[in-house]
């Protein structure tokens, strides 16, 4: 055999090895969150309706908004979006659950319902505990330093000034913002979307969470952070409550999930060991 050849096989030999011992990881995780069954969130047949005023406004222009407020129409009939369709699953203590899913499928939605945001059409959502939502778009002030932002994002999340003030240093360290330079201490609008998106991040894991859902946060990250969320959230994962993350980002699913629920067109695919069900995804099978 020639030396590549050789060098394939043998990583070829190393990558088995890997999958193997995750799949191990996989099993013994899901089989000693369902020993200790403490279910965190019960997703009992969920359907989510999202209702779109005026979605058949025709050209949507300023003009055709005039002439319809001059002629005194009505406005037109609600469009319904029915994002999730009659989803099932529950999510126990100690486990970190991936949602994967093509673009549209339902993913984002489901987690702002868990997160009590998103009333239910029909089913119901039942959870243990406060879930907290970090999706990129989770609410820091654009005018204020990245340091009044750790300062109020912590009190909103129900720390004390006084634990704020032991963890504020911990938090901008992680964020990483002040590598390139005295960033903390300049409003949040002269940030880059993945520097904001890390410093929200940042804020989120510094606290210990009961049901903590993650919306493609870890997409956003350079590679360094990346590893640093990771690895924040297996402790987050250790010391308390459950982990959802939605990620387009399979390997980030891989190495921090060993659940995965993969989700589309609202509905539920596949719930099952991480591994197989992103192999699934990824070669285009179904189940
Ligand atoms: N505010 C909204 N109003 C109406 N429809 C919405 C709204 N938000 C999402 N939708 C629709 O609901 C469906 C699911 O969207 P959702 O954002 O949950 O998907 P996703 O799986 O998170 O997608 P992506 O991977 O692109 O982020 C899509 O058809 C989308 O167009």
């Amino acid at each position: 055999m020639s030396s590549s050849g050789r060098r394939r096989r043998s990583t070829a030999v190393a990558d088995t090895t890997l999958t193997t011992d995750r799949e191990e990881r996989d099993a013994k995780a899901i089989a000693a969150a369902k020993e200790t069954r403490v279910p965190t969130v019960v997703v009992d047949d969920v359907h989510i309706v999202y209702k779109v005023h005026g979605a058949s406004a025709g050209k949507g222009s300023a003009t055709s908004a005039l002439s319809r407020l001059i002629s005194r129409k009505r406005s037109p009939a609600i469009t319904e979006v029915h994002a999730v369709r009659g989803v099932t699953f529950t999510a126990y203590k100690g486990e970190a659950i991936g949602l994967i899913g093509s673009n549209g499928s339902g993913k984002s939605t489901m987690l702002s319902a868990i997160a009590g945001l998103l009333p239910t059409a029909k089913g119901a959502i039942y959870t243990h505990g406060q879930p907290s939502l970090l999706g990129v778009n989770a609410a820091l002030m654009d005018d204020l330093t990245g340091e009044r932002n750790v300062v109020l994002g912590c009190l909103a999340m129900g720390m004390s000034p006084a634990q704020v003030k032991e963890r504020y240093q911990d938090i901008v360290d992680f964020s990483g913002i002040n590598e390139k330079g005295q960033f903390i201490n300049l409003p949040m609008r002269t940030y880059s979307s993945g520097m904001a998106a890390r410093l929200r991040f940042s804020i989120a894991a510094a606290k210990t969470h009961d049901v903590l859902l993650i919306d493609e946060a870890l997409s956003t990250g350079d590679q360094a952070f990346q590893r640093r969320s990771e690895a924040r959230i297996r402790e987050l994962r250790k010391e308390a409550g459950t982990v959802f993350l939605v990620s387009h980002n399979n390997n980030a699913i891989r190495d921090t999930c060993e659940r995965t629920i993969w989700i589309e067109t609202g509905e539920l695919i596949m719930d099952g060991p991480t591994d197989e069900v992103v192999g699934m995804y990824e070669r285009g099978e179904r189940p």
